[in-house]
């Protein structure tokens, strides 16, 4: 089967990623980012409710139940929805590296259709750093971490100061983001480096 397009294959002088001292252990949840997140918030109410977790490495662990508004064809998981969650599991590694970092780049395989009522079993892991560039995988298993491959995904993410969040975002989410007497979670909304 093809491999990733150039621009998702590291250069030779790439290096080793390194897991930050501060990472959560493996297993652990790394919590939600933001709590109106897509992928990860709890105040969310169309979101996809993922609690990922610090793997070995840098990579992270994620479960996404497929409900019924995730549907494309009947019955099935909708194509977008699988790569949301697919980029949410990859956004988590920033957290994993204390980097903030976007998706740059997303190229995702569809290897079996995923009916409703799977639990999809995510997988991610930066393989490699070349300045600002950040190139990880991820793959999403049904049924288990051992089950057959449904989804998986190559990705560039670009590291990225905090103003990308403050200058780009709508000002009252941002205000709301900014004014949370919780300071664990404000460094968290924008994966600040602490
Ligand atoms: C709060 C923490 C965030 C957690 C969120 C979790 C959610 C999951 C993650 C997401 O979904 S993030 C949301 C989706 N992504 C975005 O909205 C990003 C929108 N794009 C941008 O803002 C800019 O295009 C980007 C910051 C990615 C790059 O712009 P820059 O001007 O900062 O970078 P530049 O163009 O100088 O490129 C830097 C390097 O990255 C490379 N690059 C940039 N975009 C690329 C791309 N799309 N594909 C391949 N390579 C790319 C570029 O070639 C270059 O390589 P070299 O250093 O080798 O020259």
């Amino acid at each position: 089967m093809r491999g990733p397009t150039t621009s998702l294959t590291p250069p030779a002088d790439a290096v080793a990623p390194a897991r930050h001292s501060g990472a959560p252990a493996p297993g652990e949840p790394l919590g939600s980012h933001y709590d109106h997140c897509f992928g990860c918030g709890g105040k969310q109410p169309h979101g996809l409710h993922l609690e990922i977790r610090a793997g070995e490495g840098v990579s992270a662990t994620a479960v996404l139940t497929v409900r019924e508004e995730h549907q494309g064809a009947p019955g099935l998981a909708h194509g977008g929805v699988l790569a949301a969650a697919l980029d949410e599991t990859l956004g988590a590694l920033g957290w994993m590296l204390r980097t903030i970092a976007v998706t740059g780049r997303l190229e995702t395989d569809f290897v079996r259709p995923v009916p409703v009522g799977t639990e999809l079993h995510l997988r991610a892991e930066v393989t490699a750093v070349h300045g600002r560039k950040i190139y990880a995988t991820a793959a999403g298993r049904a049924g288990g971490p051992e089950g057959p491959l449904a989804v998986r995904a190559a990705a560039l993410f670009v590291a990225v100061e905090v103003e990308h969040f403050t200058e780009n975002g709508r000002d009252e989410e941002i205000r709301a983001a900014m004014a949370d007497p919780d300071q664990v979670r404000v460094v968290r909304a924008f994966e600040v480096n602490p």
